[in-house]
């Protein structure tokens, strides 16, 4: 079993380069095989999402060639076909949701398994569903997969109300209605960069898809798409994280490849705490930043404040003066990270759904356990800052999101290794 080791304590400084986003990547991935020609990727992060969905597309027949280090993919899409996937790397994480879209926007016919992804209370895909049975779809469970068929291969545009704002059905919902026939709206969407940086890419394989980044999208289907080359964004929580990590106990740290309006609901919290920051075109540095004050955090749709970035700054939030709590309106659950950092001795609980802190705290280093991606990205803050060492187990979480997490903080000055224990 992978472990993270960390000897805590030291203050941090120096530059990190932040990665293409994850939630972005997972979805260009399954947008590709939209295409009739090659998608070279660029700016692609290495991490274990990207590797399982590569593994997903090579069953289907595609050809992928990729070079880790440089973050390029270059994918062939021509050989896919709309194959069974009910098991294996589909349930691993939770884009593999995706497949569904483009399968069914490309072929009128997908069988894909349940997602799986981060464990954080219920994860209903039922808004996905709705939006492909309005685009004319048909749902039925096959070989304990979902599986969706319609008349014919091109499905029929809608108009499409989401009862929430989610990312996922969003995205979903662009991906199987820009081959239909008509013009698709959907109304109430979810306004997230990653959702522009998924229209981007399809516009650039001869989609029409307008709108994106606002609640109401506009597509025109097209009955054919290309190839294309496009760069994903940068990574909003892999930079929300460092910048917390920098804000707690960093004596001068330059974040670059920022996009500061990305994190712009983020950065105004650092503000409000008094965390002295200089930010420039495309990075962020944060000066060594002393006398915080406590803040509450309500996570909230883009642009609000970010659900996945509420535990990676909660160590931060611990360093703070005063009391404070998170509120996450997006997923109730999301507070496990709360009794591990306990077990380092945070004055931390989580009282009716809400987590409640008492800063500035004392942290020791601990045993702990990563409940989920960002979970352990706030164990991974917290051990950083802790005095003695810090164990974390379950870190697949943890490479699942964030790109050479260990090489990063090493650059920083941080003591972390991944090691190999049972
Ligand atoms: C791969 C990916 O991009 N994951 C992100 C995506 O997840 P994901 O796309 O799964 O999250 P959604 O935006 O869909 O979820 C938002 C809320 O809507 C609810 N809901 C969603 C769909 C549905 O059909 N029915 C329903 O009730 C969810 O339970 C949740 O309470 O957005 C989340 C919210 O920003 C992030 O935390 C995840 O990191
Ligand atoms: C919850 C997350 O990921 P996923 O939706 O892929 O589980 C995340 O990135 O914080």
């Amino acid at each position: 079993m992978k472990k993270i080791v960390i000897n805590g304590g030291k203050r941090i400084s120096g530059e990190v380069t932040i990665s293409g986003a994850k939630n972005s990547v997972v979805a260009l991935i399954p947008a590709t095989i939209l295409a009739d020609d090659i998608v070279t990727l660029e700016g692609v992060p290495d991490i274990s999402d990207v590797a399982s969905l590569i593994e997903i597309l090579e069953i289907m027949g595609a050809k992928v060639a990729r070079d880790i280090a440089a973050g390029v993919v270059i994918i062939d899409p021509r050989g896919v076909e709309s194959k069974p996937l009910p098991y294996g790397k589909i349930n691993s994480l939770r884009a593999s949701y995706y497949f569904n879209g483009s399968l069914l926007g490309k072929f009128g016919e997908a069988t894909v398994g349940l997602p799986g992804g981060c464990d954080l209370g219920p994860r209903p895909i039922d808004l996905h569903i709705k939006a492909f049975e309005a685009l004319g779809a048909r749902m039925t469970f096959k070989e304990n997969a979902m599986h969706l068929t319609t008349d014919g291969v091109r499905l029929k545009a809608a108009t499409i109300f989401m009862d929430m704002v989610s990312v996922g059905a969003t995205i979903n919902t662009m991906l199987a209605a820009v081959k239909a026939e008509g013009r698709t709206i959907i109304e109430n969407a979810a306004r997230e960069p990653e959702i522009i940086d998924v229209a981007t890419l399809l516009n650039n394989m001869g989609a029409k898809v307008r709108g994106a980044g606002t609640d109401v999208i506009r597509i025109d289907g097209v009955e054919k798409l290309g190839g294309a080359r496009h760069t994903v964004i940068p990574d909003r929580i892999e930079a929300g994280t460092y910048l917390s990590i920098a804000a707690a106990f960093g004596d001068g740290v330059i974040v670059n490849n920022v996009i500061y309006e990305h994190l712009e609901s983020f950065i105004a919290k650092l503000e409000e705490m008094g965390v002295k920051m200089i930010i420039r075109d495309d990075s962020i540095e944060v000066l060594k930043s002393e006398n915080l004050k406590a803040v509450t955090i309500k996570t909230v749709p883009y642009p609000g404040f970010a659900t996945d970035l509420q535990q990676p700054i909660t160590p931060l939030l611990l360093m703070t003066n005063g009391r404070g709590k998170i509120i996450d309106t997006i997923y109730e659950k999301r507070v496990n990270h709360a009794a591990e950092l306990a077990r380092m001795g945070a004055d931390i609980l989580v009282s009716n759904g809400e987590v409640v802190y008492h800063a500035p705290n004392v942290l020791s280093g601990a045993e702990v356990v990563a409940t989920d991606l960002r979970a352990g990205a706030a164990l991974v803050n917290a051990g950083i800052i802790a005095s003695g060492e810090t164990k974390i187990s379950n870190v697949e979480f943890i490479l699942r999101g964030y790109d050479n997490i260990i090489e990063k903080m090493t650059a920083l000055g941080v003591d972390i290794k991944l090691v190999d224990e049972n």
